[in-house]
Formats: C-alpha cells, sequence, structure tokens
C-alpha cells in the first residue's frame, strides 16, 4: 500500500526504502527517507499535535513570511509566517504512477482557525502536490485566487535539512547574489563567497537568485541538490547556540545537526489576479 493513512499524517512509500511523511497539520512533511537514510531534520522537540507550527521538515509558508514590515500591508495583521502552516489540510488524492508516487493535499479558508483567516479574508485555494521518486522529492505549491479582487502573498517551502555537522557543511550556488541579511538589521549586501560554509547564526534573504540549484553539500562530499521551479528567493537560516537555547520546541544543541535551505518567493509579494493561479516549488534530489 503506498498511502498508509492515520488521523493525523499519511506516510508515501515506493516499496524500495524510500518514503516521505505529511501530517495534515500545515501539510508538513516531517520525513523524507531515500536508500534507508532520512534525509530532513525534525526537532526532537517538536509538537506534532497541532497546536504550533512543527519544527522541522518542510513547514509551508503562506501568505506572508516573517512578519508585514509595512503595517499597511493587508497580512499585517498576520502572525510570523502566516496561517498555511498552522492549519489542516485535506488529503484530496494519492497517485501510484510510474517510478513515482504522488500525494496531493488541499487548503481552503474554511479550514483555516477563524481567528487567523478573518486577519487576511481573501477567497483562495491552495493544492500542495508531494512526489516521491527514487532519488528526489518534488514539493509544489499552486495558489489559485478565488475571489474577486487581487490579493498578494508570499510563500516558501521551509525545509529543514538533517547534516551530519554544521562545521563541514558547504552551500554552493549562491555567489554573486543580493541578500538581505536579517541578523545584520536587514542590510543589503552581496554574496562574494562561492562556498557558503556556517559558523554563526545566519539569515539571509538571497533575491531572485541566478542559478538555477542550490547545493547543499556535507563533509563527506554527498548531500542535496535544491533546484528552483517557478520561484526566486533562497532563504539561509542556522540559528545558532542561543537562539536554539531559546526555543521551547527545539533542543539546544540541535543546530549542529540541520540547515534550513528555504526555496519561495518572499522578498516581493506575489500579486494574484481574480481567478489567476500561480504554481512554484522545488524538486529536492540526492547528490
Ligand atoms: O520560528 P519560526 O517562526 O518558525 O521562524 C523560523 C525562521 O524562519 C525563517 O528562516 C526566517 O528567515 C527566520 O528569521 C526565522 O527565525
Amino acid at each position: 500500500m503506498p498511502f498508509q493513512k492515520s488521523d493525523d499524517k499519511v506516510i508515501i512509500q515506493d516499496g524500495n526504502e524510500n518514503s516521505v511523511e505529511v501530517y495534515f497539520y500545515g501539510a508538513t512533511v516531517t520525513s523524507w527517507i531515500t536508500a534507508g537514510k532520512e534525509r530532513l531534520f525534525l526537532s526532537k522537540n517538536a509538537i506534532l499535535n497541532g497546536t504550533k507550527a512543527i519544527r522541522g521538515g518542510i513547514p509551508l509558508v503562506f501568505p506572508q513570511f516573517g512578519k508585514a514590515e509595512d503595517s499597511d500591508a493587508p497580512t499585517a495583521a498576520l502572525p510570523q509566517h502566516g496561517f498555511a502552516r498552522n492549519s489542516k489540510w485535506e488529503f484530496l488524492e494519492g497517485k501510484d504512477g510510474d517510478n513515482e508516487v504522488t500525494g496531493i493535499f488541499g487548503l481552503s479558508p474554511s479550514s483555516v482557525p477563524t481567528e487567523l483567516y478573518q486577519k487576511w479574508p481573501f477567497p483562495f485555494k491552495l493544492l500542495y502536490t508531494v512526489t516521491l521518486r527514487p532519488q528526489s522529492l518534488s514539493t509544489f505549491i499552486s495558489v489559485k485566487n478565488e475571489g474577486s479582487e487581487a490579493f498578494d502573498f508570499h510563500t516558501l517551502l521551509h525545509t529543514y535539512f538533517s547534516i551530519p555537522d554544521i562545521s563541514t557543511l558547504k552551500i554552493h550556488n549562491l555567489a554573486n547574489n543580493v541578500f538581505i541579511d536579517k541578523v545584520a538589521n536587514g542590510a543589503r549586501d552581496t554574496e562574494t563567497r562561492e562556498v557558503i560554509t556556517v559558523n554563526g547564526e545566519v539569515d539571509r534573504v538571497y533575491e531572485d537568485v541566478n542559478a538555477e540549484a542550490v547545493l547543499v553539500q556535507y563533509g563527506d562530499g554527498s548531500g542535496i541538490r535544491v533546484k528552483r521551479i517557478g520561484v526566486k528567493d533562497v532563504v539561509v537560516w542556522n540559528q545558532w547556540e542561543a537562539k536554539a537555547a531559546a526555543m521551547s520546541d527545539f533542543g539546544d544543541d540541535e543546530y549542529k545537526e540541520m540547515i534550513c535551505v528555504e526555496l519561495g518567493n518572499v522578498s516581493k509579494y506575489v500579486h494574484l489576479a481574480p481567478g489567476e493561479t500561480w504554481e512554484g516549488g522545488q524538486e529536492l534530489s540526492v547528490i
């Protein structure tokens, strides 16, 4: 059976040691196993009962990344990262294809907690398509404006990768892109490094990046190729020691075992006219 559904999640398997687990809460992918190996990070302190966004895996950001900077923005009243990660999605369909297995999840306003939806009351339909192949995982979002006025949104796949050791991590293919440094009060700069290493807090939004894919590479040369499909920006985040210690749903030392490389459209809003659909996502493949 490729789809094992329980009350709170579905596990999608291809019968060849590859699987992906998706919680209905947030449609959060919490595990991706290829060749018997876990590729995503999920905190040992993650809260999985639907009372807080899941700390790890691939939480979905919509319709606001972070907090809106402009207090007049229609998303200004929303909590950090919007409401998609705090809503219970529907598992709409499972497809068992040739060499791939797909789960499709949906979110409509009626499933968003009322107190959140009333802060951004635009009619929309989100579809989230998760496709497992032997060496890769694709995750795609589509956003449809079902109302009679345009709306603006951000969206992001906030992927937490499980890594053996932050001290040997290398991130490739972000050179020559402009970034916003959230650790330096939003200062703008241009990345000069061909190979990014992480030895302290990092929280950067690389805008409109030039490379098709970012490589997340571990000390032994293996890693994940993170390919952009229809999305423009890449966020790199590791909260490091002090912030990790201050987070209730994150282990004190776990910052050494994870890196977030997040693809989406967050430096500028996507403007969506009535009746229009926007689509974008990522393909993660093992290197
Ligand atoms: O703690 P959360 O609301 O899940 O946010 C976690 C992180 O998400 C993104 O990576 C942002 O760039 C960070 O500034 C933020 O701290």
